[in-house]
Parts: C-alpha cells; structure tokens; sequence
C-alpha cells in the first residue's frame, strides 16, 4: 500500500506520517529531508552565480541513504534554504527516481512532502492533504524548535513560515497542490493522536471501498 501525504510547512505531516508507518509496518520518507540537505550542502553560494549548476550537482550526487544529520537538516533556516532549491526542476527531477523507487518497493511505503500525491506518486493507493492554519502551524514550530534549544522569535517566523508556503506555492515545478483525488485533513483542531486516529479511518475506509484491506 502507497500512502502519499502532503501539506504546508508544520502542518503536522512528518509526525502523522511516522505514525501511519507504525500502525501500518510499512517503512516512511520524509522527502522534505532531501531538498533540505541540498539545501543545506549550497547554504553558502546562494547570491553566486552558478547557485543552480551548484544546487544541481548536489542533488545529483546525494547519498540519500546517509541524511544523519537531521537535527541540523531540520532547523528553520535549513527549510528556507531547501525551498530555494526546490524551485529549480533539474534538482526535482535529480531526486525523483530515488523517491519513486522508494515508494514502489515490495509492501508499498509512506511518503510524505509537497508533491507525493501530485508528481511522485499520483497512483498512490490513499492521498492526504494536511492542513492546519497558519498560526497554528507557527505555533507548532515554535514549540519544536524550542525543544531543541533554538531561540524562537514569534513574529519572525510566522514570516518565514507565510513566505516559503508562497514559495512553494508558486513553484513552476512543484506540483503543490492537494490531488483532485487527495482527502484534506484539517488538524487544527487536533492533537496528534486525533489527527492519526482520522487520517487511519480515512485510509481504512478509502482501502475498504477498494477491496484492498
Ligand atoms: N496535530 C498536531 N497537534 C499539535 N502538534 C502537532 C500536531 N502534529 C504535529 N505536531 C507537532 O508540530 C511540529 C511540526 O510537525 P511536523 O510533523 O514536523 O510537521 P511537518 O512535517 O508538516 O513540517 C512537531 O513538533 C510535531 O510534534
Ligand atoms: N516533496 C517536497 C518536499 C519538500 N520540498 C521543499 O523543501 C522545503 C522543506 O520541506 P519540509 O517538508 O522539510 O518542510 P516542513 O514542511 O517540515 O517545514 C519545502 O518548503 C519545499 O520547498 C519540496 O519542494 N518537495
């Protein structure tokens, strides 16, 4: 079973995502993680010239099997950095096959990002659209980087959060956008065991109408 999950920034995708890993034994990719390493590996040649032959050449040679640093990978900047890559098809295109390839190994996978139910796996067998809205989702950032020491200042990331959606958003390369056939799952109103406890209702029954589960 492929399960695709996309949504905005925080709004609570990766955590649902390891959870529907768990309760259903399949293996999970956070795909943002990819675009934030080669992010992460050009972080200092953003106003050079060759910026994008850069961002290119690392997407291209990513050793995905080896994203450890993922504290590191995981900060706020790291996520800006990532959505400036992100707009540039040659980089998208570089991490597809491993992103395909991931989703269609025997069993099926979790894959959660921008794009998953739009360009990486539009056959998946359940797509999820994550919502949450913009404060909220601010909040829930706030509070996670905070537990891991970052000192957070509110308004700013609000800021940051509003303009990298716009970003990708705007993404000419994207495919950010809920699936026509994608379930929305607002979780604003939700703790993370509510909103795992609706997103496995939603794939059960979608699994049950296909005769698959
Ligand atoms: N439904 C929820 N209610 C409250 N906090 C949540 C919820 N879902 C996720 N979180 C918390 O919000 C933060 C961001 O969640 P995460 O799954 O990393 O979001 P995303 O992958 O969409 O960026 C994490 O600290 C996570 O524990
Ligand atoms: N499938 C994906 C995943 C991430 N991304 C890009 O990578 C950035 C960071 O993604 P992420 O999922 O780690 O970010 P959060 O939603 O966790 O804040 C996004 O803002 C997108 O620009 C993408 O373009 N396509």
């Amino acid at each position: 079973m492929i399960i695709a999950v996309d949504g905005p920034a925080a709004s609570g995708k990766g955590t649902l995502s390891k959870g529907l890993a768990r309760h259903y034994g399949l293996p999970h990719l956070d795909t943002g993680l990819l675009y934030r390493a080669v992010g992460w590996t050009v972080r200092e040649h953003l106003e050079a010239a060759d910026f994008e032959a850069r961002a290119i050449a690392a997407a291209q040679n990513l050793d995905a099997a080896h994203l450890d640093d993922v504290e590191l990978l995981i900060s706020a900047r790291t996520g800006v950095f990532a959505s400036k890559v992100a707009v540039i098809g040659p980089v998208r295109e570089a991490m597809r096959a491993y992103q395909v390839g991931f989703a269609r190994q025997p069993g099926g996978a979790v894959l959660d990002g921008r794009d998953i139910g739009t360009v990486i796996c539009p056959d998946a067998d359940v797509k999820l659209f994550i919502q949450a809205d913009s404060k909220a989702r601010m909040e829930r950032r706030a509070r996670q980087l905070e537990a891991r020491g970052e000192n957070v200042d509110r308004y700013a990331l609000y800021h940051q959060i509003e303009e990298r959606d716009a970003r990708d958003m705007a993404n000419p390369h994207g495919g950010f956008y809920q699936a026509s056939d994608a379930h929305l799952l607002d979780t604003t109103l939700m703790g993370i065991e509510t909103a795992l406890r609706a997103a496995v209702a939603i794939i059960d029954e979608a699994m049950a109408r296909k005769g698959k589960h």
